[in-house]
């Protein structure tokens, strides 16, 4: 297995591409299933997840191929349901999301129950509610959630989720774009990627109001057709060299990065002494005084985000004073503290909040990457460490982060990466 291999203390400068979104690109995969005209999507960024999405979507008898300027071109019209296996969706939770795209197209659908992760338990109940909520037949045997439609058509309803959830959002957004009549879902996820997914299904011809609210009305229509749509910027990927810019105290140019789409995030940086800015072609990060310690609690969009905990926490690792970091959004997002430990972090976990006191110095050490947003936090404590840090199991990363260690070389960064 690959590792990574860091000598901390470079400052990073200069400027990084932001790419598509991993959470926007992944379920407009799945939304192609939907149609039995092409979807072709831009924008498309080089991450395993997307290959084991599009492999996932192969075993339905989607045709996919990638086409220059990043476009990746789906074709659905010879598909049909099939198993979405063990194998595939333990590995991808992201491949759950098949489920209400066949439902809503095949009337039956037969997908593994992905099971805990490294994260938290990630219970899939909101999804099948929703689409019990629409009419469909669910059950669960045998470790596969089996779906069917009697009549083959789901049916409009009133669809209230107990907790804003972007996976369950997605699941009721897509089963509704071909349902009989209105669908309402009412407390929907916020989140740009689920904005952008409504996007995708109304150039596909779907019918959708308030994405982005609490409340999204779906009118279903019969068919949806061919489109073309370009996935918005990568939110986390961005936050990310932002907090890379912060912890080396450097200055970095995020090209194609939104502010209004991490205004949280970007206040909790400007509290930690942080400069941001908007520029032509994306966001300046730049940090040229001490860094102040800041609380966050992660909370669902737009609250900070769950996916930047663990690159806070290695800001906060190295940040003068103490400071609190709470997790609401999955009960187990910790597994980093450890590692963070072995580089010389002094955080103490309490049930769900994590406190920090900051050290003046991380030093390297060998690190062991448990999940891709732990992984991350390793890197960018790497950054800043003494010596040289190496991270194992790296291959977390590639699911979520296009070209990490070419992007931070470019920067400055000292890493490299050890083939196995
Ligand atoms: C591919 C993708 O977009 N992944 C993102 C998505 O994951 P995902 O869609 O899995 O996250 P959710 O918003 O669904 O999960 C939020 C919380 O709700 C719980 N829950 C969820 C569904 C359900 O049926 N029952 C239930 O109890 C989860 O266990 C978790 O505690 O949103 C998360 C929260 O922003 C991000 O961290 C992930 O990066
Ligand atoms: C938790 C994440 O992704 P997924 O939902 O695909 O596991 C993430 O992107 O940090």
């Amino acid at each position: 297995m690959d590792r990574l291999v860091i000598r901390g203390g470079n400052k990073l400068e200069g400027s990084v591409e932001v790419h598509g979104a991993k959470n926007a690109v992944l379920p407009q995969i799945a939304a192609a299933l939907l149609s039995s005209e092409p979807l072709e999507l831009s924008n498309v960024p080089d991450l395993s997840d997307v290959t084991s999405m599009v492999n996932v979507m192969q075993e339905f008898g989607v045709s996919a191929s990638h086409l220059p300027g990043r476009v990746l071109r789906l074709d659905a019209g010879q598909a049909r349901s099939a198993d979405a296996p063990y194998e595939i969706v333990r590995r991808m939770r992201a491949s759950m999301l098949v489920l209400g795209p066949l439902v809503a197209r095949f009337g039956a659908a037969r997908v593994s129950l992905p099971g805990g992760c490294a994260i938290g338990a990630r219970p899939v109940d909101l999804h099948l509610k929703a689409l019990a909520a629409l009419g469909a037949d669910v059950d669960v045997e045998g470790g596969y959630i089996i779906a069917k439609t009697p009549g083959h058509r789901l049916q409009g309803a009133r669809i209230v989720l107990s907790s804003p959830s972007v996976g369950a959002t997605e699941t009721a957004l897509m089963a509704a774009t071909l349902a009989r009549g209105e669908t309402e879902i009412i407390n929907a996820a916020r989140d740009p990627e689920v904005c952008d997914l409504a996007l995708c299904l109304t150039a596909m011809g779907a019918r959708i109001e308030g994405a982005g609210t609490h409340r999204v009305v779906v009118s279903g229509v019969d068919n949806l057709h061919r489109a073309r749509h370009e996935l918005i910027a990568d939110r986390i990927e961005a936050g990310t060299y932002a907090i890379a810019a912060a912890i080396t105290g450097g200055h970095l140019e995020l090209l194609n990065a939104h502010l209004e789409h991490m205004a949280t995030v970007g206040a909790a940086l400007e509290q930690a002494g942080v400069q941001i800015w908007p520029t032509d072609r994306g966001l300046m990060i730049s940090r040229d005084e001490p860094l102040r310690a800041v609380d966050i609690v992660t909370e669902p969009y737009p609250g900070f985000p769950t996916d930047l905990q663990a690159q806070f926490m290695a800001l906060m690792a190295v940040t003068p004073g103490a400071s609190m970091l709470r997790e609401t959004v999955f009960e187990g997002r910790f597994m980093h503290v450890p590692e963070l430990a072995r580089l010389g972090a002094n955080i103490s976990l309490q049930g769900t909040t994590a406190f920090v006191r900051g050290v003046e110095q991380l030093r390297g050490a060998e690190v062991m990457a448990t999940d891709l947003r732990a992984s991350v936090g390793l890197v960018l404590a790497g950054l800043v460490a003494e010596g040289e840090t190496v991270i194992h199991r790296i291959y977390h990363l590639d699911r979520g982060y296009e070209a990490l260690d070419r992007k931070l070389i470019q920067c400055g960064a000292d890493i490299r990466r050890v083939a196995a």
